[in-house]
């Protein structure tokens, strides 16, 4: 990390705010931004960090980046946990809340999650119930994380009742995005994570979702797409997030697809290998249109579209693609009875009048999914 590659990359840096008083934090995106990543953390003022990571992401990055924070003063210790969703787990938590403690970690001090989502929300709930709240960094090494998970505060763990059931809300104090840590990101991992950006134009920006069908190679690739996408969909977040921080209301629009998509995650066992996030993600938003359309909401060809466009990319959109089967139309209603959405026992929908069109369904009857979901089984198997 010479000073002169510093210097590029904090010149190349996209600054977006996320106004939230005194909880207010910036997300810096940029390719090379982690040569700058010493001297942006020292300046938040902690004497220690513990870095989090994972076991693909520790060998490619945790020296580097520790090394730079101890160069600027920052006592470091390290924390490595197996790859893979099933990690978000209790054994886990107590893991790193011990490793956090064992490293005498202050208040004041850092949490670093250097990962995806899967230890960003892990090491952020530490840092939230350590010490009763810890400070804490992302620095997100997935798409998926970069543009989603890092932001907004959601923090958590899975549960043999569903997914992120156990956690709490938790913001850190800074978000790092460098893009150039995707170039090293397998190829179905990048996929995933275009889901939840695509996700952004089907909420309400139908430009962005048109922008992504012309653009998502570049994304794919590195050029100037990616931090674009990258920058782009922290915009969009950071502001549902500061009209709605703990979700009251309108950030459940964030939750398009994941009605579906937790769902068939909880059925799937949380088993990386057959279904990662945001693959259920992709499956969950061509369902939550298709849906729509079903309720007479929507135009079937707006389904189709964002169909045509998740497959020419390579993701999955079906019940029938979920490796080992998506369950039964029963096991798949009482995995969404746990929705976090779920209101007096009835089920919250995200669904839309169109792309870029979609709004917040309360109260939606177990009899119309029930028919809907027997009908995409049917559809799947004939
Ligand atoms: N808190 C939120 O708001 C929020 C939002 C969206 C998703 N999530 C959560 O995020 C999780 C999914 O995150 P994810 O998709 O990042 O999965 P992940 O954290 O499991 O990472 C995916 C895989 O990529 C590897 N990897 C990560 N960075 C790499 C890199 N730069 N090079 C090579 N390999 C790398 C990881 O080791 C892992 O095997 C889910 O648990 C989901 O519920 C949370
Ligand atoms: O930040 C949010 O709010 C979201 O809903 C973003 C989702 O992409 C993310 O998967 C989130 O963790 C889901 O939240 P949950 O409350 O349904 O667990
Ligand atoms: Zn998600």
């Amino acid at each position: 990390m010479s000073s002169a590659s510093a210097q590029a990359s904090t010149a190349s840096a996209l600054t977006v705010p996320v106004p939230l008083g005194e909880r207010a934090y910036d997300i810096l995106v940029g390719r090379g931004l982690i040569g700058t990543v010493g001297s942006r953390i020292a300046a938040l003022g902690a004497r220690a960090a513990a870095i989090v990571t994972d076991e693909h992401v520790g060998p490619l990055y945790a020296q580097a980046f520790s090394d730079a924070l101890q160069t600027h003063g920052l006592r470091t210790s390290v924390i490595t946990l197996a790859p893979g969703e099933a990690t978000k787990s209790y054994a886990s938590l107590e893991r790193v809340c011990d490793a956090v403690l064992e490293a005498k970690i202050e208040r004041g001090d850092l949490v670093i999650a250097l990962g995806g989502g899967v230890i960003g929300d892990l090491a952020g709930f530490a840092a939230a119930v350590v010490r009763r709240g810890v400070r804490f960094v992302q620095v997100p090494t997935t798409l998926l994380a970069q543009v989603d998970s890092s932001v907004g505060g959601k923090t958590g763990i899975n549960s043999r009742h569903g997914k992120n059931l156990v956690g709490a809300f938790h913001q850190p104090s800074l978000v790092l995005a460098d893009t150039a840590l995707l170039d090293t990101l397998p190829l179905r991992e990048m996929r995933a994570g275009y889901a939840e950006v695509v996700k952004y134009g089907l909420i309400d920006d139908a430009r962005f979702f048109a922008w992504c069908e012309r653009n998502w190679r570049g994304i794919f690739e590195g050029g100037m797409e990616r931090d674009e996408a990258v920058a782009q969909s922290c915009r969009a977040k950071a502001a549902v997030v500061v009209r709605d921080e703990h979700e009251t209301g309108d950030r459940a629009l964030l939750n398009l697809g994941h009605t579906f998509g937790h769902a068939l995650e909880k059925i799937t066992a949380y088993d990386s290998a057959r279904l990662v996030h945001g693959e259920g993600v992709a499956i969950g938003l061509n369902l939550a249109f298709r849906f729509s359309a079903a309720l007479g909401l929507c135009p079937i060809s707006d389904a189709e579209r964002i169909e045509a466009h998740l497959t020419s990319v390579g993701l999955p959109t079906r019940l029938s693609h979920v490796p080992g089967g998506c369950g039964t139309v029963d096991e798949l209603l009482d995995a969404m009875a746990q929705d976090k959405k779920v209101k007096g026992g009835s089920l919250t929908f995200i669904l839309a009048k169109g792309i870029g069109q979609s709004f917040i369904a309360p109260g939606i009857e177990a009899g119309k999914v029930r028919t809907f979901l027997m009908s995409e089984i049917n559809a799947s198997s004939s």
